[in-house]
């Protein structure tokens, strides 16, 4: 059995969701996106895929790089195929990003699960069958009725304790908001937060990405008579030191890395420096579901959890193949916006959760996505 053939597919979905000049996502107007499906076949005819932004998988990275390593190679070499991928990136110009790694990782695995009539889930670990989700909000707005004061973060919070959350982050408010970074209105939504849902629901905070350190610890202090459960991403994740010196100062868990680059590399940094508590690895962020599990593997060996980055069915795949990761972070969620409302692009939603607030994996084989492949075609820009 050897990869005959990788191609992406671009194609067009609804949508109102709107990303602001920073990259973070807001409700918006019904529009227009574009998504690409990565597709890896066998000389057997078989097929594994994974969705990824157009601008990761387009024709250059594929041609370049994607197809001078995988073809002809057997698809269940993942680790030989992913090495070979990352010793192309020191040389691509940034060209083959994390992002592209993670895609092509992501449809190996589908692959192998759909070859073998397996959840990807079960082939990675298999640790449980159901995951319980915190709701990760949207970042702050200054939408009337959206996230625009605390008051309005409480009133969401509730809404999300009813739906059967049985932990809530928030994403607080960041610039291009005209008011924002603030540490006053961060402290202000957090409690306004605890005030409604009570002292027993775990809470999170992961706001303003850059504050400096004496802004970080203000917060973290007021987060610690809160109660949280953990802060994470507010300083810039490239100083180590900063986390390092915070981690010190503090006795609320200080979770990261996320945005950072350096896959399960800068991570291993992180926990020999103690610039973190919790680790931190999203599928997409470190390239794909196998190096994410490397960070959870060394996270677990340091007697550490791993909190997985991110929605999505291979973040979910790895929250139900290991122990120590608490939480599948089901977001973002918006009072404008229905996460429960499918994809075009999908039958059903890959993170389907019940009224307990847990998230069931999906038996299907492979990463469990329910492609609609006819709307996927009918929607192909050629
Ligand atoms: O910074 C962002 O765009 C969002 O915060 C996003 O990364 C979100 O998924 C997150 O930080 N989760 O922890
Ligand atoms: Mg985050």
């Amino acid at each position: 059995m050897k990869i005959a053939s990788v191609h992406g597919t671009e194609f067009t979905y609804p949508t109102r969701r709107s990303v602001d000049s920073a990259g973070h996502s807001h409700p918006g107007p019904e529009g227009t996106a574009k998504m690409a499906l990565l597709t890896i076949t066998t000389d057997e005819g078989q097929s594994g895929y994974a969705f990824a932004p157009v601008e990761v998988i387009r024709p250059h990275v594929l041609e370049a790089f994607v197809r001078k390593v995988l073809i002809g190679q057997h698809p269940f070499q993942r680790e030989s195929l992913w090495q070979g991928l990352e010793h192309w990136q020191r040389g691509s110009a940034g060209q083959l990003t994390d992002r592209a790694l993670a895609a092509v990782d992501q449809a190996l695995w589908d692959l192998a699960g759909r070859i073998l009539g397996q959840p990807v889930y079960r082939l990675i670990g298999g640790y449980r069958d159901k995951v319980p989700a915190y709701g990760s909000t949207m970042c702050g707005d200054e939408l009337e009725g959206g996230l625009s004061t605390p008051d309005e973060y409480a009133a969401f919070a509730e809404k999300l304790v009813a739906r059967g959350y049985k932990a809530l982050k928030l994403h607080t408010w960041m610039p291009p908001v005209s008011f924002a970074p603030s540490v006053e209105m961060d402290i202000k939504a957090c409690a306004a937060v605890r005030e409604a849902v009570g002292p027993s629901i775990p809470l999170m905070l992961d706001g303003y990405h850059d504050y400096s350190r004496m802004e970080a610890l203000t917060i973290g202090r007021a987060l610690e008579k809160l109660n949280f459960t953990w802060f994470e991403e507010m300083m810039n994740e490239q100083s180590m030191a900063s986390y390092a010196w915070l981690a010190g100062q503090l006795d609320i868990p200080i979770v990261g890395p996320e945005s950072l680059s350096g896959k399960h590399h800068s991570r291993a940094d992180w926990v020999a420096a103690g610039a973190c508590d919790i680790l931190r690895a999203g599928v997409p962020g470190v390239g794909g579901i196998s190096p994410t599990l490397k960070v959870a593997h060394l996270a677990e060996s340091f007697g550490m959890q791993c909190e997985v980055h991110g929605n999505g069915a291979a973040n979910l795949a790895v929250c139900a193949a290991i122990k120590n990761c608490r939480w599948y972070e089901r977001g973002l969620l918006h009072p404008f916006l229905e996460y429960d409302e499918v994809p075009a692009y999908l039958n059903t939603l890959a993170d389907p959760m019940d009224a307990d607030g847990y998230v069931h994996l999906s038996q299907r084989p492979g990463l469990g996505e329910d492609i609609n492949f006819d709307y996927i075609e009918a929607h192909t820009r050629h």
